[in-house]
């Protein structure tokens, strides 16, 4: 046993298959899975050009939160596509990222739970994915984000409890901004079953402490008086540098648990 009162438990990683997971979900995760470590021609194990993400259902019991970010925090809750106790009845998904391509993939097995028209996959069920899904993935190229804009074209229906492949791809970045566009297929890549494009804008708080003490940012570098106002804003008042201080921890840590640790 710990010593140390407060060592959370281990959180389950959702990305890793369980029982309920199609043979198909199965291939597929291999698949990628597979690409994610590759063989030199010495019988040597390096890096591929993928990474599974790990996911749980929570982001905040396992944060480090000081304080006053503990008191915003909300003890009961839970991510929106993790909060289905039973396997296989809502979101099954695992995302995988490519850092070089700048692109991102999950595979996504819906489960009966999420019904809209009979026998298929509600709309706002597929809206959610698509925006876990790129907003995941601009969070992996630019830092946390929130979605500004998501628009969504349905072109053909999606069986339940069918597997699907949701493919997310970077298509430009502006300032706080990361545009992406995002398909959801067949696994075959035959059937285009929806279409989005998206835009993530980096948190306020993270771009503002990411100006230097001269001024000047080290991600536009384009003068922006936003970034300069909140600055100056946190720097006023004790209180809200404490705050400002936590959250920077808190980013870092929730960033750092999701994208860098296996
Ligand atoms: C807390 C983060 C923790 C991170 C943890 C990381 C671990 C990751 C782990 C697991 C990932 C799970 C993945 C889940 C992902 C789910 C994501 C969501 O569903 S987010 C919820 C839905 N989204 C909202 O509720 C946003 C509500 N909107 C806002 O808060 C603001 O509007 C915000 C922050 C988006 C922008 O507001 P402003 O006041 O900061 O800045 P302004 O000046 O208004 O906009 C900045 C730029 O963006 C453009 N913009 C804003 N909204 C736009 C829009 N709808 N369309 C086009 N452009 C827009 C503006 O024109 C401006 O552009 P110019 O810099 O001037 O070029």
């Amino acid at each position: 046993m710990s010593p140390w009162p407060f060592t959370p438990s281990q959180p389950r990683d959702y990305s890793l298959p369980n029982a309920s997971w199609s043979s198909e979900m199965q291939r597929l995760y291999e698949h990628y899975n597979n690409l994610c470590e590759m063989e030199t021609e010495g019988g040597e194990k390096i890096k591929g050009a993928w990474r599974r993400l790990p996911s749980y259902n929570r982001s905040l019991k396992y944060a480090t939160g000081g304080q006053c970010l503990s008191k915003l925090l909300q003890g009961k809750a839970r991510i929106f596509t993790r909060n289905i106790e039973e396997q296989g009845a809502g979101f099954e998904y695992v995302v995988f990222v490519n850092k070089q391509e700048k692109t991102c993939v999950c595979v996504f097995q819906a489960g009966h739970l999420l019904e809209g028209p009979p026998g298929h996959v509600h709309g706002g069920a597929i809206a959610t994915i698509i925006d876990s899904v790129t907003g995941t993935h601009a969070t992996y190229l630019s830092g946390p984000v929130m979605t500004a804009n998501l628009t969504v074209n349905y072109r053909s229906p999606i069986p339940l409890g069918s597997v699907v492949l949701v493919h997310s791809s970077l298509d430009k970045t502006e300032g706080r901004k990361t545009f992406l566009s995002c398909q959801v297929t067949s696994t075959d890549g035959s059937k285009m079953h929806t279409e989005a494009t998206g835009i993530a804008c980096l948190c306020p708080l993270v771009w503002a402490t990411s100006w230097d003490s001269d001024g000047q940012s080290s991600r536009c570098g384009d003068g922006s008086s936003y970034c300069s106002e909140r600055t100056a804003e946190a720097k006023q008042s004790p209180w809200a540098v404490g705050v400002l201080f936590e959250c920077i921890l808190f980013l870092n840590d929730q960033f750092s648990k999701t994208f860098t640790s296996h």
